[in-house]
């Protein structure tokens, strides 16, 4: 996948089936303008996806987006900031100079409400105006619904923020993660409590609440199932948030390596223990929890 992070002029392309908006978390309809832009491919287009790139209390950072949307199979990821000259320029503006100038769209697909350009006044139906006038294809998606509620980043967003991690993966087709490479932590849990790999997450990303979660954690292909606190370690004191995880049944060293940590459910809120003692007895309990979790049903 070609990944174009725009600075002032775009890129002249030709040929392309493009997808336009936010794309934070590529949830289940950003899914589905994935799949019909890559149907496309059949007719010697390129799979182009345009997003704009909001930087900060992100479901997935630029890096986590640009690397899953390379694995969906788009083709050219533009990335364009939601600078001064984008916020302001028309709809039909956008259209012409962009959609059709330099993305030389032969192929346009958004959801019914998408909207675009200076105060939002881009809509489907102006799309489909100018591709009728110059001649490039417009399909419109109905929105893909969780129930009577249509799904969208905002939505992911608010049941992040309330841990309801089962309903989050439904949403996105896929779980919630938080990658990065495996650092050392100050050790106390290998020496009294249990060997723990530690992450620093990335400061754009929205992490759940703090607490203990059920996960699992790939390092490439290998996967262990574990149980995982996001927070500050009250008990012994942290000066920043960390997602640490206890992997089951592992006895590999894992410092240095690269890991994604899949989060599955929530187990509990972080706590402060009155002894290292007390708090080792509460973490056993939650692997426990945690085991059962992948014992029930088709869990993985
Ligand atoms: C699954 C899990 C749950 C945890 N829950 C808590 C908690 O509720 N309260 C707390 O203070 N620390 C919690 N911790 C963090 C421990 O305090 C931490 O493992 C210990 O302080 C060792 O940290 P270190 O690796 O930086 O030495 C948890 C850690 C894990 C892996
Ligand atoms: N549920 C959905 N079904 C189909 N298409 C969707 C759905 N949600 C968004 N889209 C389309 O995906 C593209 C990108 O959407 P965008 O990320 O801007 O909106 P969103 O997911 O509703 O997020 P937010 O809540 O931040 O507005 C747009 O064309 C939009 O219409």
């Amino acid at each position: 996948m070609e990944y174009l992070k725009i600075e002032g002029e775009f890129p002249k392309l030709a040929n392309c089936a493009v997808t336009m908006g936010k794309f934070d978390g590529i949830h289940r309809g950003h899914r589905k303008l994935v799949e019909k832009i890559k149907e496309r491919k059949a007719l010697g287009e390129q799979a182009v996806l345009f997003a704009i790139d909001a930087s900060s209390n992100m479901i997935l950072t630029s890096a986590e987006r640009a690397s899953l949307l390379e694995k969906l199979g788009v083709d050219v990821l533009v990335e364009c900031q939601l600078d001064d000259r984008i916020r302001h320029m028309k709809a039909e503006n956008f259209i012409k100079e962009i959609l059709m100038g330099d993305l030389g769209a032969s192929y346009v697909v958004v959801g019914e409400d998408n909207r675009f350009g200076f105060e939002r006044k881009g809509t489907p139906k102006l799309l489909e105006e100018f591709g009728s006038k110059y001649g490039f294809q417009v399909e419109i998606l109905s929105k893909e619904m969780d129930g009577r509620r249509k799904i969208s980043s905002t939505f992911i967003r608010e049941e992040l923020k309330k841990g309801n991690m089962e309903k989050v993966s439904s949403l996105m087709g896929a779980d919630y993660f938080v990658e990065g490479q495996v650092v050392h932590g100050r050790g106390m849990g290998h020496k009294v409590l249990l060997p723990t790999t530690n992450l620093v997450p990335p400061k754009s990303k929205i992490l759940p609440p703090n607490g203990v979660y059920v996960t699992s954690s790939y390092f490439g292909e290998k996967v262990y199932h574990g149980i995982t606190n996001i927070g500050y370690k009250p008990t012994v004191g942290e000066s920043f948030v960390g997602v640490e995880t206890y992997l089951f049944d592992c006895e590999e060293d894992l410092y240095g390596e690269n890991c994604r940590v899949d989060f599955k459910r929530f187990l509990r809120p972080e706590r402060k223990f009155s002894s290292l003692e007390a708090l080792k007895a509460r973490l056993l309990a939650d692997a426990e929890d945690g085991r059962a979790y992948f014992n029930e049903g088709d869990h993985n």
